[in-house]
């Protein structure tokens, strides 16, 4: 059975491998990534990892296509993906000392066509942030292209007091929920 990850991200395929799990083909899905008026972050999160899943699909039928979306929540906001320092700075301003959620949905469209959707919802503790910590994150440029300016999986982790959930899920693919699916849809995993 053929397994496509629908993803140009280097960390999922790599977490993905932690699992013993290594896809046939990476094909990234490109789709428009805008918030809808009024969406919420679980409902964001789980509509765009279901579009990046059947827009790949369609180009391959007869396999099994995984995708995800990981969105990082301060209440009812949906954090950017940062592009620039001063995007960067102004989320890890707003997560200071404060507890908020990272959201990770998954798709896996099975060789019948079949949508199967897993949301893992996680928090994440910062520390206070002092400005001269700030200012040494923004430094590393590890915030760059990352959901809510900062990567778990790098220099952030000092930085991060405690979360609860899933360490792979608030890096981008939650591995428990991954492993179900995959089983769930035909796919050997031991
Ligand atoms: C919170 C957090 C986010 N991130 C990153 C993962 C993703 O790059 C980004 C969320 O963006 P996504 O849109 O989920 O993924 P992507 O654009 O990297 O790849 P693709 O859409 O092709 O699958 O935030 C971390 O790497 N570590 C973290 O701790």
């Amino acid at each position: 059975m053929r397994l496509i990850l629908a993803s140009a991200s280097p960390r999922r395929l790599a977490l993905l491998e932690q699992i013993g799990v290594v896809p046939d083909a990476v094909d990234p899905a490109d789709i428009d990534e805008t918030v809808l008026k009024a969406e919420l972050p679980a409902h964001y999160a789980a509509r765009v990892a279901a579009a990046k899943g059947a827009l790949v699909a369609a180009r391959h039928p007869g396999a099994l296509v995984l995708s995800g979306d990981t969105v990082v929540a301060a209440g009812r906001r949906i954090l950017p993906k940062a592009e620039s320092e001063e995007d960067a700075r102004a989320c890890l301003t707003l997560l200071s000392g404060r507890r908020h959620r990272v959201l990770s949905a998954i798709t896996l469209i099975g060789a019948d066509g079949k949508a199967r959707h897993r949301l893992s919802t996680n928090i994440v503790i910062f520390k206070r942030l002092e400005r001269a910590e700030i200012d040494a994150y923004l430094a590393s440029g590890e915030w760059r292209g990352k959901a809510g300016g900062y990567a778990i999986q790098g220099r952030a982790a000092g930085l991060i007091r405690a979360i609860q959930g899933s360490h792979s899920a608030i890096m981008g693919l939650p591995l428990y929920e991954t492993r179900a699916l995959l089983r769930a849809g035909g796919y050997p995993c031991d």
